[in-house]
């Protein structure tokens, strides 16, 4: 049995950048600034910063990635509080919370959030048309793994 999540035209969306990748998600911030004014931005600490200062527009700022803020939008993806997240991480260089990241990125697949990792995937994402219609996500069914005998 498949269920399903509406995604509203007006987006929730979670931005967030590795500090090798900030300048790079600020330029392509910049150029979509028309389409991000549409829709609700949050951003780990020093992303969402940076982007108000970008784009002139609010961004709910969580903490910074290292100090949770990459769990902060996990949990939020799992409360069903943000439909989109943009995440330029940096595969060059490690990270001390890596396992935060890694947590990020899975909570994504679990349930079914389009993620862009890199520009040309932001591109794609943001000039769908999806982007300003009403979306129905399907969402897997977890009520097996919920009622499994322990
Ligand atoms: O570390 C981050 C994502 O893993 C981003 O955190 P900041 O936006 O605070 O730099």
């Amino acid at each position: 049995m498949v269920n399903f999540r509406n995604i509203h035209p007006r987006k929730r969306i979670a931005l967030v950048a590795h500090d090798n990748r900030k300048a790079e998600l600020m330029e392509w911030a910049y150029a979509n600034r028309e389409m991000l004014a549409k829709n609700e931005l949050y951003g780990t600490g020093t992303t969402g910063k940076l982007l108000e200062e970008t784009l002139n527009q609010t961004v709910i700022r969580l903490l910074s990635g290292p100090l949770g803020g990459d769990q902060q939008v996990g949990s939020m993806i799992a409360e069903e509080r943000i439909d989109l997240l943009i995440f330029f991480w940096d595969p060059m260089s490690a990270q001390p919370h890596d396992p935060d990241v890694k947590a990020l990125l899975r909570l994504c697949v679990v349930w079914n959030i389009p993620v862009a990792s890199n520009r040309a995937t932001a591109d794609f994402l943001f000039t769908s048309p999806l982007m300003d219609e009403e979306y129905i996500a399907s969402q897997i069914d977890y009520s097996t793994y919920l009622n499994r005998k322990v």
